[in-house]
């Protein structure tokens, strides 16, 4: 990249910055009040700052010229009490701001949760969880810590620049400009300091989270990395990660020590040269010495606020970089909502006929699960090329209280086909109906309690076990918790320390793969849902176990429409029908038998699951 390249996207980065911050104006509006009055009462304080250079004048030119006693006990009480003032007044102004801005970080903090929770999966697919956090923590740590001083202070500096230059000119004003001189080279230092400051500051804040992603895999996966003894790779990977950001950190130090140097070294280049020419003046005889004693203290009480612009002037840039990365994720847009005002209403008939026919209603063409003509692709990655289509053209009717076996090789699809169901990922093209109704017309709220799910990879949360499985039903009675167990096999809560109240720890580590799963199998079928859809839910019990929740499955499978990814013949002889998914497209559909006579993918595929089994069970048996 060019010099004058690099310049103007500093420049746009700038601009962007300053934008990013007014964005946080809705946050900061309920609370504008205190902060302007703490903004007021640190102004105060800090022009109190100023006089006592006008104290310091009086006292030299008179009560010290004067050899009076008296007017120099008088004058340190004055400077006594405007230094208690000045320190009462700031610490007034730290209690302005202090929980006001703490109620400004909670509310984007909770925003951003909010916001998370409605992202679509394709999202949380793209992202990398560190980056996610450390913007919800670190870079709106940067922005509190921003509302609470630099904004503050940029306002409160600049006005006691202000005023003290004009007491400065007012006093002397040859040696007024003397000072004001390195005014114009400052400025234009500082622009450039900002705009380079700009580009290390997002580097350092994108590299913290990049490594806290690596922070959070070393943690979550530390059994595989203990396992295959990873440990060096890992410590090499994550010291790589630090290095860099040490670099970037070092850079930022290197430009905040340049800008610090300049900042103040030519004021005080200027504030020499003045106390020369004014001792000169006093020795003339055209000043008073009192006069020059006011303007170098004068001087010498600006010093601060010009010294500290680089480094606020740094926290600025930090925050608005913090701010971008914010909205970057609030900008991403939610879930398509279908409110209740736009949804299709339930069709009356539909409505009339499941009155009458309680839940096994409709067995006509248009009622159970059905995709008509679904394609999907996973959205296109970050290089932006076009990603392949996973599924093509899909057909598939689940009649009512049907359950459909969804038989595929690995990669065909399966997961993907039932991620359709609930809306994780939107059809690319086609539709998917349930009992008729286009589930893209239906509130998701609508469809979460149509439809009930359980995954492969079973998740639980730190909570305990009954929270965890009336998750798929939190109105459900005990009753209902008790059958859902039961259906699932996971009996085995009831002998745990504090039975359905034992906490499962986080993800639920604290309980085996098995248990696991049979608890995010009570999770789905706790609701006694319309429409089940299991993706492989019994892949990791034992043969009996998984028999034991096979038969009690059975019976829940009677009273909805389901659709069941099954790898293993045990599985499949629970559903109805078979459909079998060939490189993402509907190859067969049929009876079990009637796809072992036609479909030689399908005999294939079951007799290598049979093999597989009647191996695990011989060596089940020898153990
Ligand atoms: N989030 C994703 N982003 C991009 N591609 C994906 C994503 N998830 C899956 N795929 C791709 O989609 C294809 C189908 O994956 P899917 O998980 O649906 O297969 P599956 O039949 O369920 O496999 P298995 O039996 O091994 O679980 C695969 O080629 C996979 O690489």
């Amino acid at each position: 990249m060019t010099d004058t390249s690099a310049a103007t996207d500093a420049a746009s980065r700038n601009r962007s910055a300053v934008r990013s911050l007014l964005r946080l104006w809705p946050y900061v509006r309920p609370v504008r009040a205190r902060l302007f009055s703490a903004a007021f009462v640190a102004i105060v304080a800090s022009c109190l700052g100023l006089v006592i250079p006008l104290v310091l004048k009086w006292m030299v030119d008179g009560p010290v010229t004067d050899r009076d006693p008296g007017g120099v006990w008088l004058g340190a009480l004055a400077l006594l009490a405007l230094g208690i003032v000045e320190a009462v007044l700031f610490g007034f102004r730290r209690w302005l701001v202090a929980r006001p801005l703490a109620g400004v970080e909670a509310a984007m903090r909770a925003d951003l949760y909010r916001h998370l929770q409605r992202l679509p999966v394709a999202f949380h697919d793209r992202w990398p969880s560190g980056q996610l956090l450390s913007r919800g923590t670190t870079d709106l740590m940067l922005l509190r810590m921003f509302l609470a001083f630099p904004l503050t202070f940029l306002l409160v500096n600049a006005t006691t620049i202000l005023v003290g230059c004009a007491i400065l000119l007012i006093q002397e004003w040859t040696l007024g400009l003397v000072l004001l001189a390195p005014v114009l080279p400052l400025v234009a230092l500082c622009s450039v300091f900002e705009a380079r400051y700009a580009l290390v500051a997002r580097r350092a804040q994108d590299q913290v989270g990049d490594l806290t992603t690596v922070v959070e895999e070393g943690v979550l996966g530390i059994r595989i990395v203990k396992g295959f003894g990873r440990h060096q790779s890992q410590s090499l990977a994550f010291r790589a990660l630090t290095g860099r950001l040490r670099g970037t950190e070092l850079d930022k130090a290197r430009l905040l020590a340049g800008i610090w140097g300049l900042i103040m070294t030519i004021p005080e280049l200027a504030i020499g040269a003045a106390l020369v020419l004014g001792t000169i003046q006093v020795a003339d005889g055209g000043l008073s010495a009192g006069t020059l004693v006011a303007f170098l203290s004068t001087a010498l009480a600006l010093r601060w606020p010009v010294e500290s612009i680089g480094f606020i002037l740094a926290l600025c840039q930090e925050a608005g970089t913090a701010s971008e990365r914010y909205f970057e994720v609030m900008d991403e847009p939610e879930e398509t909502e279908v409110t209740a005002e736009t949804a299709r209403p339930e069709r009356p008939e539909r409505v009339a006929a499941r009155d009458r026919d309680g839940d096994e209603d409709e067995g006509g063409d248009e009622g159970g699960l059905r995709f008509e003509g679904v394609s999907f692709r996973y959205p296109s990655g970050e290089d932006g090329a076009a990603s392949v289509p996973v599924l093509a053209s899909i057909d598939l009717h689940i009649r009512p209280g049907e359950t459909m076996a969804l038989v595929g090789a690995t990669g065909s699809g399966k997961t993907t086909l039932t991620a359709l169901v609930p809306r994780l990922h939107e059809v690319t093209s086609g539709r998917i109906t349930l009992d008729g109704e286009d589930i893209a017309l239906m509130e998701r709220r609508r469809l979460r309690e149509l439809v009930s799910v359980a995954f492969e990879e079973p998740t639980l949360f730190s909570a305990s076990v009954g929270e965890n499985v009336l998750m798929g039903r939190p109105d459900a009675d005990a009753e209902a918790l008790d059958r859902a167990l039961d259906v699932a096999q996971a009996g085995f809560v009831r002998d745990l320390p504090d039975g359905i109240r034992t906490e499962v720890g986080e993800q639920g580590h604290s309980l085996s793969g098995g248990q696991r799963q049979r608890l995010a199998l009570a999770r789905a079928v706790v609701g006694r849902p319309r429409f089940l859809v299991l993706d492989d839910p019994l892949s990791a019990l034992d043969v009996h176990t998984e028999a034991l929740v096979e038969a009690a499955l059975r019976c829940v499978l009677r009273e909805t429409t389901a659709l069941v990814v099954a790898h293993r013949p045990s599985t499949v002889l629970l559903a109805d029908r078979v459909a079998l998914l060939s490189e993402g497209r509907i190859a067969a559909v049929g009876t079990h038998q009637e796809l072992l006579r036609s479909s030689g993918e399908y005999a294939w595929l079951m007799a290598g699951a049979e093999a597989d089994a009647g191996f695990g069970a011989l060596e089940g048996s020898e153990r």
